[in-house]
């Protein structure tokens, strides 16, 4: 797979990338709905497909094998469909070939928070998330820190902190219609 892309910038999927939680599956689906757009979560996909949940996945078929789908849907994603709206899974972005396909076909939007803002919201996503079941704080921190390098690669950065979905949907809409425009 070269780098050379046909799709008209116009009509690329936008591809929301970022750590475990920050958002990417709410603002996608809110992103798709102001744009009139189809929306597809990865995750979600292969949850479809596999009739089963990610955590039960990771459990009975082990992360590589989970990681090895997950490159080969974006991939095909990113390279066989255009004008949708594309949610990855946290560490979905850690393959370069797919940091590669989504920036060579897609427009990548990183959404960003500060970890003292993702920390609150460990309660609420620790029980499907099977990368942060036991673990401490501190291991999910470097884990946070470790994954800023991969998000670093980015068309649009979003600052998500203090912000409702919403409202960092309106963001990721206006930087989409900003582009269309130019
Ligand atoms: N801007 C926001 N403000 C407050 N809560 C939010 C915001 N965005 C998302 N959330 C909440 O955070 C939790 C995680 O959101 P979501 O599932 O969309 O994250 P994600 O980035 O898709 O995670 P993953 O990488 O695991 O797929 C949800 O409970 C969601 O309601
Ligand atoms: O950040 C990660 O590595 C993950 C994030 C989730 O979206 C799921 O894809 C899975 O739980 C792994
Ligand atoms: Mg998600």
């Amino acid at each position: 797979m070269g780098t050379y892309c046909n799709i008209p910038l116009r009509e690329r999927n936008i591809v929301l990338i970022g750590f475990m939680g920050v958002g990417k599956t709410t603002i996608g689906q809110l992103v798709a709905k102001k744009l009139y757009r189809d929306f597809i979560d990865v995750d979600q996909e292969i949850e479809k497909r596999h009739q089963m949940s990610i955590p039960a996945i990771f459990e009975q078929m082990g992360e590589d094998y989970f990681r090895k789908v997950e490159r080969e849907l974006i991939i095909d994603l990113c390279t066989n469909t255009r004008l949708k709206i594309i949610s990855l899974g946290g560490g979905a972005y850690l393959q370069e070939e797919v940091r590669k396909a989504c920036l060579s076909h897609g427009i990548v939007v990183f959404l960003d928070l500060s970890w003292e803002n993702w920390k609150e919201r460990l309660p609420s996503i620790v029980h499907d998330r099977p990368l942060l079941k036991n673990k401490t704080l501190e291991e999910i921190k470097e884990l946070f820190e470790q994954r800023k390098q991969a998000y670093s690669q980015h068309h649009y950065r979003v600052a998500t902190d203090g912000l409702d979905p919403e409202t960092v949907a309106t963001r990721v809409m206006k930087l989409i219609r900003e582009r269309d425009t130019e």
